[in-house]
């Protein structure tokens, strides 16, 4: 059995992430656009709203014509007319004049902000009782409050979320300009590995691994596509991911990445042309056994067999890949919320390896405390019982009960 040659770090890796280029540019439509990431960075074409427009149902008004007034020294104003909703207003005020107008009404010339219903009284249908006063531009928004026209206000690289969608729709952009998103093909192999629907007999196990990937992969903003379960067959394995290479940026394959006489997956990824080893084997826990050999036609990339190794693996090394090809920096857990708390108990680490130790929530009287979650990397559950991961750093030799740490939850 020989050794992994050449373990490397973390930052080593994404210095590989770092040297690939982000996919190109397509067009898309806006009710399409969520979780998509911008190409180029997005400016403003107008004013937005546009036009001063009230905040509240009331009067429109020269601010100047109710100061001072108030429920025991009230102000008159005559009442000229209304403003009606989605046109502009053909009037003008005049001093002592007020016109109604709705929320989100154009206000007339001559109005400088709205008085609300609540602080008038009607006393004619032309006489309006003003008892208190308002400020220059209350109850209003200004044509370039929201966004004025040339203002950047996304910037490429931006994953786009509702509120975004919402300011391209009022700014009329039907259409709008994403990364592509990559395609990533994913092959799992193992001779013990048998299909979902099949019942495993003594010594098998179902296929996980291409489930959650493809899952990750769609969470990342990646495509999935499924290349198939293979036994650890070179031939069969050879032509799995050379499928995959013509088909995909990027090819995942879990399992046969250690070091065991059956772990092709080396051996497979090297026999393609212009195939390059970038890494085999990192200085990280769970991942340990992680694989990158670089082609021109894509990347190969070995994952841990085991399940929660092949989960934690991606997070670390294949998602900053993802995040490379979509434009964006390469980071690890960028898309994990943080929450800080202290340790229940003791970390113990091996120095030199970076560790990511599973871990949960438990309320007490102090806060809340990081509870380790232990359990082999072939345990599945310890990803449902962690709510996260905690980072241990290759030069900690380990971390005290009682220290504060930040926690990665899982989103
Ligand atoms: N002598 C050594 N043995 C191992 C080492 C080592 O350094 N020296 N490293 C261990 C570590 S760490 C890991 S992680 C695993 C990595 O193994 P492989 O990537 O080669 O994966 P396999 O051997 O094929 O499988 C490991 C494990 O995972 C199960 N598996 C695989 N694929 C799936 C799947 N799609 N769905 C569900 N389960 C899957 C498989 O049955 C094995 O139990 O190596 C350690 N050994
Ligand atoms: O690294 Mo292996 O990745 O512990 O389970």
């Amino acid at each position: 059995m020989k050794p992994f040659f050449n373990v490397q770090s973390v930052d080593q890796v994404h210095g590989y992430a770092d040297r690939l280029s982000p996919l190109s540019p397509e067009i898309i439509n806006l009710t399409q656009a969520g979780g998509r990431i911008l190409a180029r960075d997005f400016t403003s074409p107008t004013d937005l709203p546009g036009f001063k427009r009230s905040t509240m149902d009331g009067f429109a008004l020269g601010s100047r014509d109710t100061f001072g007034a108030s429920e025991t020294s009230p102000g008159y104003l005559e009442i000229v007319g209304e403003v009606r909703m989605g046109v502009e207003p053909d009037f003008e005020l005049k001093r002592g004049q007020c016109a109604r107008i709705g929320t989100g009404g154009m206000l007339p010339k001559g109005a400088d902000s709205v008085l609300m219903v609540e602080h008038t009284r009607l006393l004619d249908d032309t006489t309006l009782e003003v008892i208190k006063s308002v400020a220059p531009k209350g109850n209003t928004m200004g044509p370039s409050d929201d966004a004025y026209s040339g203002e950047t206000l996304l910037k490429a690289g931006h994953r786009l979320k509702p509120q975004d969608i919402g300011l391209l729709a009022a700014l009329g952009q039907l259409e709008v300009h994403v990364v592509k998103r990559p395609v990533v093909g994913i092959v799992s192999t193992g001779d013990e590995v048998v299909p979902v629907e099949q019942t495993p007999r003594p010594g098998q196990v179902r296929n996980v691994n291409t489930y959650t990937l493809s899952q990750q992969v769609l969470f990342a903003g990646g495509m999935p596509r499924e290349m198939g379960l293979v036994g650890d067959d070179e031939k069969v394995l050879t032509e799995k991911v050379a499928q995959s290479l013509e088909e995909c940026d990027l090819t995942l394959l879990s399992g046969g990445s250690s070091v065991g006489v059956r772990d092709l997956t080396a051996k497979v990824f090297l026999s393609f042309p212009t195939a390059e080893l970038l890494v085999h084997g990192v200085g990280v826990s769970p991942g340990k056994p992680f694989i990158w050999v670089a082609t021109e036609k894509g990347q190969l990339l070995g994952l841990p067999g085991q399940v929660a190794s092949c989960v934690v693996a991606f997070h670390v090394f294949v998602e900053p890949v993802i995040e490379r090809l979509l434009g964006r920096p390469v980071k690890a857990f960028a898309r994990f919320p943080r929450k800080i708390g202290s340790l229940s108990r003791p970390l113990p680490s091996v120095s030199g390896r970076e560790e990511y130790v599973r871990v949960s929530f438990v309320d007490s009287n102090d806060g809340p405390l990081v509870e380790p979650v232990f359990g082999k990397s072939g345990l599945l559950t310890t990803l449902i019982k962690g709510q996260g991961l905690v980072k241990v750093p290759a030069d900690s030799e380990g971390m005290y009960a009682g220290d504060q740490v930040e926690v990665m939850l899982f989103p």
